[in-house]
């Protein structure tokens, strides 16, 4: 059949597999297209039409199927490759590793691995403020980065799926943020802090005596354990009114180990936002239920029943005042109490287990802290008084120093300068549209320029005024106050910045200064025999937000 059409289809075949290629290429280049089924149109459709005419024709010659598709795609992978690593890339002037112009698929590799955080560090210390960490990404370390970066609408790192809700978190959109930023800036306003205070005091209480029990049998305690169940069980009571009890018994509901899970894969695959995207589409097709949203589903749920029984985080959110801008249907409920969990709770846990760490390898800070703690509450009064607890200058200087040395959200948050924008001004740098930027907090917390001397060295003085300042691991000497010192409070962003700043960055600084103040008051604290404390660094795995590793330590009770 169609014989005569043979020779012509021997010099056609060729052709239309260079043209279609170099079409769905430029398609693929100038819309970016995430959706699954227009990605494998281009993909497939045309070596599959291509195919289909050729094994019509039925010529002896015709190239097999396989090589028809290996064609293709090489030629696809081929444009895509010599465009990123061209000099007519719009990004081809920033430094950076060779293999990171080609493929975002090279920092998955390097995420993988858990050291993200470090990588990032080096570069900046071998490229400089800028470097090109993708093929249409930059990573950014100078101040002058802090404004411009935060006023560029959140990246394609937080597209999600459309069968989810979508989270304050993720949302892109600024107008639609506004709006969603205003019923949680409800719930956490002056009378909702005070709502939620009793909760964590009286969590923390439940803590204490968790650990006394086991100091008391002389037990090793995994603080970073403790630190997790307790901001988990926290967060329940405030989110949705839920006891996880995982102080008492353990993680039974799996929710510690569910959303660990999704940070660990969401802190791999978003960075390749196609995958993502795919990843939520499918989830449940392929039974793929992510772990904790099936909990905070089911949470959420027995949550909407019941109704609100106290004024906790649900209550603002579900509007459940009747004063709210907008409505929320369950699958954004889920996503919104989800975010809070994960965003509240592994968040202090990780500061928290920080600043043990911090404190049992310069055991003079531990003694400093219990010194301010006894001096500014009696014997036997809980540290639990606000006013008091935010006037604790050292303590305070404390929790500032570990979240300048280890930010939980270390590489930053990924903005993108929309396709169809000019560009944007960031410090000397015209970023191109159609570009995304971080501002790396863990290598701007880091630098010299800001915070001196030693920005590697845990030294809580530098937060204290120059009269009460003392030398570096020796609080006994006053700190030289010829030795210059930089501070610059405009390169400490733990929080973020601007409009999409942490909505509870109030309610954590009470929460850590608590927890803090009320354990250094009951207990000494020394590393477990055998545990070595360079392990701790090892094990810091920064998957978007920063995930530790165990930290066993001996407690005894003071007398
Ligand atoms: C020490 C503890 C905490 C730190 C260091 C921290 C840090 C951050 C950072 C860096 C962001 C920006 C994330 C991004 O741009 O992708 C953020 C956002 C957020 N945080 Fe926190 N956070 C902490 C505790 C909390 C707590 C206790 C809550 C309460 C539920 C919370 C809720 C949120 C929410 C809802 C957002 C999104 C805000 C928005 O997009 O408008 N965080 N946080």
């Amino acid at each position: 059949m169609f014989r005569w059409l043979q020779p012509l289809l021997r010099e056609w075949i060729p052709a239309s597999t260079v043209a279609t290629s170099l079409t769905s290429y430029l398609i693929l280049h100038k819309h970016e297209p995430v959706d699954f089924f227009a990605v494998s149109s281009l993909i497939l459709l045309p070596p599959s039409v291509i195919a289909w005419i050729s094994h019509a024709v039925q010529s002896q010659s015709s190239p097999s199927l396989t090589s028809i598709f290996a064609s293709y795609l090489s030629l696809l992978l081929g444009y895509t490759i010599i465009y990123r690593v061209s000099p007519f890339h719009p990004l081809a002037r920033y430094p950076g590793p060779f293999l990171a112009r080609v493929s975002k698929l090279f920092m998955v590799i390097v995420v993988t691995k858990g050291h993200a955080h470090q990588y990032y560090h080096r570069l900046h210390g071998k490229y400089g403020d800028i470097v090109r960490t993708g093929p249409n990404e930059l990573s950014y370390c100078n101040k002058d980065g802090v404004v411009p970066i935060h006023t560029i609408p959140k990246g394609p790192f937080y597209a999600r799926g459309s069968n989810r809700g979508i989270s304050i978190v993720f949302v892109r959109d600024i107008a639609l943020h506004a709006k969603q930023r205003r019923a949680w800036d409800k719930g956490f306003n002056g009378g909702a802090l005070k709502d939620y205070e009793q909760l964590f005091i009286k969590r923390t209480q439940e803590l204490l005596e968790n650990l006394e029990s086991r100091a008391a049998l002389g037990q090793i305690v995994d603080m970073s354990q403790w630190m997790k169940y307790f901001s988990f069980d926290f967060m329940g009571d405030m989110v949705f009114t839920h006891s996880f009890d995982t102080m008492k018994e353990g993680d039974t509901s799996g929710i510690i180990k569910g959303v660990g899970g999704s940070l660990h894969v969401l802190g791999i695959v978003s960075h390749l936002p196609w995958a993502t995207r795919w990843l939520d589409e499918f989830a449940d097709f392929i039974g793929l239920g992510l772990a904790s949203i099936n909990i905070a589903n089911v949470i959420v749920d027995r949550r909407i029943k019941s109704g609100s029984t106290s004024r906790d985080l649900m209550f603002h959110i579900n509007n459940e005042d009747g004063k709210g801008v907008i409505q929320r249907t369950k699958r954004q409920l889920v996503a919104e109490g989800l975010t809070a969990m994960v965003a509240g709770s592994d968040t202090t846990a990780i500061v928290l287990s920080n600043l043990w760490y911090y404190l049992l390898i310069h055991p003079v800070y531990y003694k400093r802290l219990q010194q301010e703690v006894d001096a500014t509450f009696l014997r036997g009064e809980d540290p639990t008084d606000q006013d008091r607890l935010a006037g604790m200058e050292f303590l305070n200087a404390c929790i500032n120093e570990t979240l300048r040395l280890a930010p939980p959200l270390p590489s930053g948050s990924q903005r993108g300068v929309p396709p169809t924008a000019d560009g944007k001004l960031v410090g000397s740098h015209l970023i191109p549209g159609g570009n995304n930027i971080y501002l790396n907090c863990y290598s701007i917390h880091r630098d010299s320029r800001y915070f001196s001397p030693e920005p590697n060295r845990f030294w809580p003085d530098r937060w204290l005024s120059q009269k009460d300042r003392r030398a570096m691991d020796d609080s006994s000497r006053p700190f030289d106050p010829n030795t210059p010192i930089i501070h610059d409070l405009g390169a400490y962003l733990p929080f973020s910045y601007g409009t999409r700043t942490c909505v509870g960055k109030t309610l954590a600084q009470m929460e850590l200064r608590v927890v803090a103040a009320s354990v250094v008051q009951k207990f000494d604290m020394e590393v477990a025999d055998g545990y070595d404390t360079k392990q701790w660094d090892r094990d810091l795995q920064d998957f978007y937000v920063f995930k530790a590793g165990p930290l066993p330590v001996h407690l005894i009770k003071r007398q």
